[in-house]
């Protein structure tokens, strides 16, 4: 069984438009999700990407049981969420990036202690978890600061702890390290990273963040208007776009593109050229005989960044085809 099991669901909302002329009003459908299928197993970290308005939140709202799907089936730790949302409460933790589930007003510690009641995590092991996760996220220094007077990365860090108090089986995250400085950031995956590989914690997380997901995520989930658009490892990502590598060739003069094997000029600007490199080709051969046959002054080699790979797949210059199943149109 898998942690999260989503199949063939979808959710649209109504939307009432105002024409132009009073009183006048249209009706729209807005297909949020559109047939997205995925499973998530237990002890997995995946990202969860796309650009704005590809349908994120709405996935997210489904899997925690604030949204009910208008189609399909989903089950997350073997719940239905707007079903048995209190029971999955129970079972998941939830942080969104944006706002705080603390107590505006009270000392962090305070909201770290009421949560105990509203999940009824027994005393002891609330106690022993607390203690734990202060520790691992280095709180003891603003405990007793009113949440209100917190930096966004203490905040953060405070709703971590909140959100893993109860020792969830699933942490869902969306935007978790928005607007954090870079240390923040850092501590915040650093944290993120040990919770799954030493507890087990299976993470999603949602995120425009691409050092998020080059840090911490094995598999990635892309949607895009609605559809999932890949599904598969960081490493397939980066190959379905493009496979090759590309090298960076500095020649003493301008002159017409270089000839190697297995090598294809992709560009040339004066005395600079791109050349590709398939995975076939060994790098190192190709730079022996450059700089073998040319006055080479200079050469680099620039993998692919997972940043202009996304973008490239936003851009729909890749379709994914699920196992078995044609994407359509
Ligand atoms: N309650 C709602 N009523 C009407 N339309 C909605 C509602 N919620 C979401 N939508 C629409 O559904 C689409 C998907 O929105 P969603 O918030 O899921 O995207 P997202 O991927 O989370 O985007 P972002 O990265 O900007 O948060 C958008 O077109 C959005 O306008």
């Amino acid at each position: 069984m898998g942690m999260i099991e989503v199949e063939a669901v979808a959710r649209s909302f109504t939307v009432r438009r105002r024409d132009g002329r009073r009183f006048r009003r249209s009706r729209t459908t807005v297909r949020a999700v559109h047939d997205v299928s995925f499973t998530v197993g237990r002890g997995e970290f995946v990202g969860y990407l796309g650009p704005n308005g590809a349908g994120k939140s709405t996935t997210i709202k489904m899997l925690t049981g604030i949204l009910t799907p208008s189609s399909g089936r989903v089950r997350v730790c073997g719940l239905d969420p707007s079903r048995q949302r209190t029971a999955l409460a129970r079972r998941i933790g939830v942080v969104f990036g944006q706002r705080t589930t603390l107590w505006w007003d009270l000392p962090l510690l305070d909201s770290l202690t009421l949560i105990r009641h509203l999940y009824r995590v027994e005393a002891g092991a609330h106690r022993a978890r607390l203690a734990e996760l202060t520790a691992l996220l280095e709180l003891e220094p603003f405990l007793e600061t009113p949440v209100r007077q917190l930096s966004l990365g203490q905040r953060m860090r405070g709703d971590l702890a909140a959100a893993l108090l109860h020792d969830p089986e699933l942490l869902v995250l969306d935007e978790p390290t928005i607007g954090l400085d870079v240390v923040s950031k850092a501590t915040v995956r650093a944290f993120l990273e040990r919770l799954n590989t030493e507890r087990g914690t299976t993470v999603l997380l949602t995120t425009h963040d691409l050092g998020d997901i080059e840090r911490l995520c094995r598999r990635v989930l892309i949607i895009d208007h609605g559809r999932l658009a890949y599904d598969g490892g960081l490493d397939r990502l980066r190959a379905a776009v493009d496979a090759d590598r590309v090298l960076v060739v500095e020649l003493a003069r301008p002159g017409p593109p270089v000839e190697v094997p297995g090598v294809e000029v992709a560009g040339v600007e004066g005395p600079r050229q791109w050349l590709r490199l398939p995975e076939s080709v060994n790098a190192a051969a190709v730079v022996a005989a450059l700089a073998e046959r040319y006055d080479v002054r200079d050469i680099a080699l620039r993998d692919a960044d997972i940043e202009e790979v996304v973008a490239r797949l936003y851009r729909g210059e890749h379709a994914y085809e699920p196992p078995g199943r044609p994407v359509a149109p």
